[in-house]
């Protein structure tokens, strides 16, 4: 098919034009920057002269819009930009499940290679996705959709590749980290902050996702993915958002030295803690979980000492951090992601993890990489196959095992009546269940009620819970306002 529409061209290259042509799904946030970006190339990569920006897809004509395109560039007819026979690379930079997810996949069948913030699609249909896109022989890269414009889906494919992953802990929501932040610095309250965060556009169109963890448990299920080399089942993931952290549980974490962040983390599960083996922990997941894992009708204690891909703890949560911790002091809209790996050791990913150049930085990038394999002509003959460190092939399900035998630290506050003798029924409690207390401290009279923080030492998580059960049972508690976990010191582990 000819060029019927008017076209931003970029490249001339002796003489012929040699441009890529990109079809754009989306000109909000994102979108704005992404052609902000290809539209200002000097000094920049010279392949970015070789980027066409062919058509854009919106949903409405009579925005005003923040860059110029000329006139026939925007349309609403989406699916005319994933099947015009033109367009070999689509950005989608729509948001939400749909119609995003059904762009990508006809976007696929017609044999375009793929571009995408969408962790939301990407971490619920990225199976149907990848395969799909494998069966085609097109690339799905999506650099933008963890750590906005912080590389590192890429590093974890390919310059990490051949480390054995410990865990990934990371602060991967911008608008939460920048709701904590300024909760914590200013005392600001968590409505106010978070329509600041909507207007600077770090939120997503559905602010819920962030609040609730679901957009952090979408990107910490793609990293894990990459790091342990299986697919995740979202439901697998524990997600806990920010709602219930308060101004109180704020400044008692600052007195203990703490600073509270929504932290995602993916790791493998450890053998023999709290006297558990990996294969009774395996013992612990559920027959879904066991099928996916490949552990039915076998030796699970042979399978899961040996399981590949691993048996892992993947989840979301406010956390207590050291003030000490490197993630301590990530602020505002920053991410960043700590790897630990072996041989490597730790390494640390740093960055803006959301915003329009930002984001638009990691969406060219993998558009360059795309037009740069294109380039080499790798995928022209019939026997080509895709280039393993760029595409997705995992095939196997990790096995998550259930939060109830994580092993972590814990902080409770509790409010009590003001008897002699509460903090010794707590402590007999506890220990009756395993539970080795750090710290007590009596802080103070809340409404006529003590109010009692506690830290604990390493705890298996079903362990506490039932000590908590138990003590809800007393007399003297009043209620327990907040349980959060603690995240240790040394290595960022657990
Ligand atoms: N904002 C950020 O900092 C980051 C965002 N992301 C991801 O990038 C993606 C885009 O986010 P963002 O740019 O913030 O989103 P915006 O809401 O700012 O922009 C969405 C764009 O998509 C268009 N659009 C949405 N639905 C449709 C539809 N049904 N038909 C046609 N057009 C549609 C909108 O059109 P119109 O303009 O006409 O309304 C708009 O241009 C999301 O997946 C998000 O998670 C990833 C990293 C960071
Ligand atoms: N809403 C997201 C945007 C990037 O993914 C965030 O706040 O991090
Ligand atoms: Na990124």
């Amino acid at each position: 098919m000819g060029i019927a529409h008017p076209t931003i061209v970029f490249g001339e290259l002796s003489g012929k034009v040699v441009a890529f042509k990109v079809g754009l799904l989306g000109l909000g946030t994102v979108g704005t920057g992404t052609v902000q970006l290809l539209q200002d190339r000097a000094g920049r990569h010279s392949l970015m002269q070789e980027l066409e920006i062919y058509r854009v897809g919106v949903r409405s004509l009579d925005k005003s819009r923040a860059v110029n395109l000329p006139d026939g560039i925007l349309t609403t007819d989406l699916q005319a930009i994933v099947t015009d026979p033109e367009v070999e690379i689509v950005i989608e930079v729509l948001g939400g499940l749909e119609p995003a997810r059904s762009l990508i996949m006809e976007a696929i069948a017609h044999g375009k290679h793929v571009v995408t913030a969408n962790k939301a699609v990407i971490a619920r249909y990225g199976n149907e996705i990848f395969d799909a896109a494998n069966a085609a022989g097109v690339y799905v890269m999506l650099e933008a959709a963890v750590g906005g414009g912080i590389p590192v889906i890429q590093p974890l494919k390919q310059s990490l590749g051949v480390n054995r992953i410990h865990a990934i802990t990371g602060i991967v929501n911008g608008t939460t980290n920048y709701i904590l932040t300024r909760m914590q610095a200013e005392g600001s309250s968590f409505d106010d902050v978070l329509a600041d965060a909507q207007k600077l556009g770090y939120a997503e169109a559905d602010p819920t996702a962030d609040v609730d963890g679901l957009d952090a448990g979408d990107k910490i299920a793609i990293l894990a993915s990459l790091a342990y080399g299986g697919r995740i089942k979202l439901p697998d993931v524990y997600c806990e958002g920010i709602r219930q952290v308060s101004q109180t549980d704020i400044t008692y974490a600052q007195k203990l030295g703490f600073t509270i962040k929504l932290l995602a983390i993916a790791q493998r599960e450890r053998a023999g803690l709290s006297g558990r083996s990996v294969a009774q922990q395996a013992n612990g997941l559920n027959s879904p979980q066991r099928e996916r894992a490949g552990l039915s009708g076998r030796s699970v204690a042979q399978q899961a000492n040996g399981l590949n891909p691993p048996l892992l703890s993947v989840r979301v949560h406010p956390t207590l951090v050291p003030e000490s911790h490197p993630l301590a002091s990530i602020h505002g809209v920053y991410n960043a992601i700590l790897v630990e790996a072996e041989p490597l050791g730790q390494v640390m990913f740093f960055g803006p993890g959301a915003g329009a150049g930002a984001t638009a930085s990691a969406v060219v990038s993998d558009i360059l990489n795309v037009a740069a394999v294109l380039k080499t002509g790798h995928l022209e003959t019939e026997s080509a196959s895709l280039h393993p460190l760029l595409a997705c092939t995992h095939q196997d399900y990790c096995a998550i095992a259930p939060m109830s035998e994580l092993v972590t630290r814990f902080y409770a506050r509790f409010l009590t009546k003001d008897h002699p003798g509460v903090i010794g029924k707590l402590g007999t409690c506890f220990g009756s269940h395993g539970v080795s207390l750090e710290s007590v401290v009596q802080t103070g009279i809340h409404k006529h009620l003590a109010e009692i923080v506690v830290v604990t030492h390493n705890v298996r998580e079903g362990d506490f819970h039932q000590a908590l059960a138990e003590i809800r049972q007393l007399e003297a508690v009043d209620s327990i306002p907040s349980i959060l976990r603690v995240l240790e010191e040394r290595n960022g582990e657990e």
